[in-house]
């Protein structure tokens, strides 16, 4: 026989204390639904109006108008850098972009086999044993953290692409700006400045989003006065799954079961009648339309005429006519991992390597998150409504 009970925590209920009421039923939100667990000033996510704000700027703006290490700044520190500011921090990030050998050979003796989400987190776990500051949790400490754990993300990314991809590995180059060094240390040269731009884009827009699911993990394990690499560890793990992160690279599968775009409704009509999820679509905030799209899919489009390759053009017609029979039969529109997806494909990454990207980006969000929970912490514990076994004797 099994029961249920108030939730753990809550007043044993009348009809326990002997009188005749019954339990009252906890309301429970399943997948934490429209709970409101904390305040942020990191971002603002408004489904109303469609709109992102990063510590009260537009996201589109800033893709439009800065660069990454600039919005990689204002998440951290509140606002957008002075010059001296932006020199201070590039000096530190440029330092930082070389592998310790320690991260270097833990990724190297990992199977290549296995997915580049588990060489992101193992490396980001490896970091963490060898940071001389992991167990000083300080703003200042937390702040050199962030820095150098952004600054080392590229390198891990495009060292794991490239030996599954059985090339050499690639050194970064300190006379270049994120962007281009990331594509330079991936590919071995700086592509074309809208490739770099295009790329660049994705990384803001990728940055941060309040409260999704592996930023409310780093919150969660920061809540425990845990360190920062074990934050973002957790969070790299709670990214991997395909409701979240990992779908940017499960709409390129998606791309490949369909082929061409004058199957996409057919496709879609069997996949719904089979009630699978549409990998790329749908969000538990937004509800008619992500902020970021529009900007991405501009910058996906802007990347196919610059290409102007049939591949490219293939793909854009697919996205386009999948999204339209999606549109027309459920109306759930495209989130942010939509055109990543294919827009990182045009770039040249592997399909396993578009989670990753997401990391190298999001990993500014989550360690601004740490450094805020920390700074006004209170142990994350929700309560559970038992259901199992009433209570019985042990044979
Ligand atoms: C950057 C990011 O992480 S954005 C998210 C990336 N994830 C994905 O693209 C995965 C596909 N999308 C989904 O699974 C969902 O839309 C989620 C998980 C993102 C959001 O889910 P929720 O807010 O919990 O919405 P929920 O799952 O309750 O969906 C409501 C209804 O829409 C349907 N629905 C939502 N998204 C989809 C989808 N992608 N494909 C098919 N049906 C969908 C659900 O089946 C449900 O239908 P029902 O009421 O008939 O049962
Ligand atoms: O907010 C969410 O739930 C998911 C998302 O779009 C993100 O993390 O960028």
């Amino acid at each position: 026989m099994t029961t249920s009970t108030p939730a753990d925590g809550a007043a044993a209920p009348a009809a326990a204390q002997g009188t005749a009421s019954p339990a009252p039923s906890p309301e429970i939100r399943k997948g934490l639904a429209g709970v409101v667990v904390d305040t942020t000033a990191v971002s603002k996510v408004n489904p109303d109006t469609n709109s992102l704000l990063y510590r009260g700027y537009p996201v589109q703006e800033l893709a439009a108008r800065k660069s990454f290490e600039e919005v990689a700044y204002l998440l951290w520190h509140g606002e957008l850098p002075t010059p001296e500011q932006l020199a201070a921090q590039t000096a530190v990030e440029r330092e930082n972009r070389a592998l310790p050998g320690e991260v270097r050979n833990a990724i190297l003796e990992l199977p290549t086999s296995c997915h580049p989400m588990d060489v992101c987190r193992t490396a980001v776990s490896v970091m963490g044993a060898h940071d001389p500051s992991a167990e000083d949790s300080s703003p200042e400490a937390e702040h050199a953290k962030a820095l150098r754990l952004w600054a080392m993300m590229p390198a891990v990314v495009a060292l794991d692409q490239r030996r599954r991809r059985g090339q050499q590995i690639v050194d970064p180059d300190e006379d270049l700006g994120y962007a281009e060094n990331f594509l330079h240390m991936t590919f071995g040269e700086v592509p074309d400045a809208c490739v770099v731009r295009a790329f660049e884009v994705s990384m803001v827009l990728y940055a941060e989003h309040s409260f999704n699911a592996s930023t409310f993990t780093a919150r969660v394990i920061t809540s425990t006065l845990s360190d920062l690499h074990s934050a973002v560890t957790g969070a790299i793990g709670a990214l991997k799954g395909a409701l979240h992160g990992g779908a940017n690279e499960a709409v390129m599968a998606t791309f490949a079961e369909i082929g061409t775009a004058d199957r996409a409704a057919a496709w879609l009509d069997e996949a719904l009648a089979d009630k699978r999820k549409i990998m790329g679509f749908g969000h538990r905030v937004y509800k008619s339309g992500d902020s970021r799209v529009p900007t991405m899919k501009k910058t996906l489009d802007d990347l196919v005429a610059h290409l102007g390759t049939d591949e490219a053009t293939a793909l854009d017609e697919l996205y386009d006519a999948l999204e339209a029979a999606m549109t027309e039969r459920k109306g759930i529109l495209p989130n942010l991992d939509y055109p990543t997806g294919p827009a990182y494909h045009l770039m040249g990454f592997d399909t396993p390597t578009f989670t990753p990207l997401f990391v190298a980006a999001r990993v500014v969000g989550w360690t601004a998150h740490v450094v805020e929970q920390r700074a006004s912490n209170a142990l994350i514990r929700p309560l559970s409504q038992y259901v199992g076994q009433a209570q019985r004797a042990v044979p």
